[in-house]
């Protein structure tokens, strides 16, 4: 497996408040990995940084093989990292089918028949092509989750950084979102999942990273992670429901 993502001592401060700390790791190709961390600890941070619309204070980001530190959001979009966003954020009054094209066209840059076809394909996936002539702001949250991830897909992502995604879901619509997201895993897109609901990501991701105070303090193979006495003592009054 090649290398897509490298993070290299990436830091980024809001005056005392320390999102990223010296922040260093990587991501193969076609791996999904997940990420853990207390309310506050940096996590959506992360993303920003890596998404372009937060320029961090030292450190560099490497994608697909380009220093991409200094590049600006709309390129790395094109590049291929696509995310979800912790609060759905589709256009409420267009329709499901509406929502993907924008992406299509937008971030993919695809147009007409080309456009279409990926955006039915993209809700084949997402299992929302039977509502895709709905309007998006009287989705379910479960849909409105799907519609998140079906706008990121529209982008054609070679990354996919999932903020949340699990979270408000009931069990079963839970069970439901896991085995899409381990299909888009198995389509060979890379993920990196930021979640509270655990046994989720251990349902999908091969290895786990724990940030705290804008510091990776854990990396590893997902079971060991959630062992290690470390993790549990920053997990203890977080509901980590393995
Ligand atoms: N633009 C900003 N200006 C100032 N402070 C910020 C800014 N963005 C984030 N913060 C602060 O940085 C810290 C980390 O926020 P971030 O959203 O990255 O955490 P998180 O780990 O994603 O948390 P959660 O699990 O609650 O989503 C928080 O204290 C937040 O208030």
């Amino acid at each position: 497996m090649t290398q897509i993502l490298q993070l290299d001592g990436l830091s980024k401060a809001f005056g005392a408040v320390t999102v990223a700390d010296s922040l260093s790791y990587t991501l193969k190709e076609g791996e999904a990995l997940g990420v853990l961390g207390p309310n506050g600890a940096g996590k959506t941070s992360m993303f920003n940084l890596i998404t372009g619309t937060l320029q961090p204070n030292s450190g560099h980001i490497t994608f697909a093989g380009e220093d991409i530190t200094s590049r600006s959001a709309a390129h790395r979009s094109r590049s291929g990292i696509a995310r979800s966003f912790q609060v759905p954020q589709p256009f409420t009054h267009m329709t499901v089918f509406e929502n993907a094209m924008v992406a299509a066209t937008q971030s993919a840059g695809l147009r007409g028949h080309e456009a279409e076809r990926l955006c039915i394909d993209v809700l084949e996936q997402t299992e929302l092509l039977d509502k895709a002539n709905d309007r998006a702001g009287g989705l379910t949250l479960l849909n409105r989750k799907r519609l998140e991830l079906t706008r990121a897909l529209c982008a054609k992502p070679r990354l996919l950084l999932l903020d949340e995604i699990a979270g408000g879901l009931t069990e079963a619509e839970c069970t439901s979102l896991i085995a899409t997201i381990k299909s888009i895993h198995a389509s060979g897109v890379s993920i990196i999942w930021i979640e509270h609901v655990v046994h989720a990501l251990m349902a999908v991701v091969e290895r786990l990273i724990v940030i705290d105070f804008g510091r990776k303090i854990a990396e590893g193979e997902p079971k060991a992670i959630m062992d290690s006495p470390e993790v549990q003592a920053i997990y203890l009054g977080i509901e980590a429901d393995v």
